[in-house]
């Protein structure tokens, strides 16, 4: 799970909810209208509970027909918590009664919703149950406060110890799942990072090169390079020391470009770079830099055949047109093929190349 997905959860939660408040406000307003007590009251008895019921249902059918529908909870809480406690003033008032009885039975099921519904929303809690509870309180002229704040209190106590206890895991869950996405992007950095040279391998390549050539109006070059007679190094100077050759070859690679020229192993002792928005005068400019940059090593390789006596490495360039990154790339080859053909140490450009 993903944090964007946690917090998709948490709206799914608030919606059913919702739902459920809406549901049982809309169940029980059925029940009080079709209470026997009430209809030994006038009509207008039945008005606040006629309201709760038609705003309860057309808000449950609208907000399961359209989810995206926003409503407020506590908006809603507190409209249909004034509904309950007027229902309470209007029912008094018609019986002319102070039965606990009867208040008990508005109050339980007010507190019953709210309980059921917003077992992780104190503030919706007391907006609905606060005006019933305060009115019944009044309408009994405190008569019975004993019962009826013990009944209130207790499910605020249980929906206070319950949120904090709640708002506790959320947060331990949210650090987690920070974390864990951190550890994933670490994870996928370090998949495509090749481990002995610290540049990017191929997987990592193309995947920097994607976002570089998403802009159509840049023009890049993409540069491939070849230590020249490396087995020859390997068999001489052993895997250790070529396993060196390479680490120091890499470094300045990298040295001789810009930050957002993007530099790969393409494998073994191949390299490439992408150089980022950069006309052909440029791009063999720095293709010169690279290759001078290697030489100035001075890393001893006295079988490097008919070439130096240090390691040196070939070139060659080819323009990415219309995005075509695998034509380059062939093109890049080709050219580095007759760089080697024509020397080694040296930078062949397929464009020019092709041209002559
Ligand atoms: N030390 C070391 N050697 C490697 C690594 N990867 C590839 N190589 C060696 O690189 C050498 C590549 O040799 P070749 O492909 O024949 O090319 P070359 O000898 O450089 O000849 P040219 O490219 O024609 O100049 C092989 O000997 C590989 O074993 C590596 O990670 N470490």
């Amino acid at each position: 799970m993903t944090t964007p997905s946690w917090q998709g959860l948490m709206k799914e939660k608030y919606r059913l909810s919702l739902r459920l408040f809406l549901l049982l406000n809309a169940l029980s307003s059925i029940y009080c209208m079709l209470n026997p007590l009430a209809n030994k009251a006038h009509i207008i008895v039945r008005t606040p509970v006629a309201m709760i019921f038609i705003g309860s249902t057309f808000l449950l059918i609208t907000n399961v027909k359209n989810k995206n529908l926003r409503v407020h909870i506590n908006i809603i809480s507190l409209i249909f918590g004034i509904f309950w406690a007027w229902n309470a003033v209007l029912a008094q008032h018609a019986l002319q009664t102070t039965d606990l009885s009867w208040f008990m039975v508005t109050l339980l099921a007010v507190l019953f919703i709210g309980a059921i519904a917003f077992i992780n929303n104190l503030v919706s809690f007391l907006l609905h149950c606060l005006p019933t509870t305060l009115t019944i309180l009044f309408l009994s002229n405190w008569e019975y406060w004993v019962p009826v704040l013990f009944a209130f209190a207790l499910p605020t106590i249980g929906i206070a110890i319950h949120q904090i206890i709640k708002q506790r895991n959320d947060r331990f869950i949210l650090s987690l799942l920070n974390t864990l996405e951190a550890e994933k992007e670490t994870l996928i950095d370090l998949s495509m990072i090749d481990p002995l040279t610290g540049l990017y391998n191929r997987r990592g390549f193309e995947n920097r090169t994607e976002n570089a050539l998403a802009d159509p109006s840049s023009v890049h070059t993409l540069l491939l390079l070849d230590i020249d007679h490396f087995k020859a190094y390997n068999d001489h100077y052993g895997h250790m020391m070529g396993d060196q050759a390479l680490t120091r070859v890499s470094a300045a690679i990298r040295d001789a470009v810009r930050s957002r020229d993007i530099v790969g192993r393409y494998g073994g002792e191949e390299f490439m770079v992408l150089l980022v928005n950069t006309t052909p005068q440029q791009a063999s400019e720095t293709a010169e830099r690279i290759r001078q940059r290697v030489y100035d090593l001075s890393i001893p390789h006295m079988f490097n055949e008919s070439v130096a006596t240090n390691v040196t490495i070939s070139i060659g360039t080819a323009q990415v047109k219309n995005n075509d990154m695998e034509t380059a790339l062939s093109q890049a080859d080709q050219a580095l093929y007759s760089a080697k053909n024509q020397g080694r140490n040296s930078i062949l450009s397929f464009d020019t190349w092709s041209v002559a």
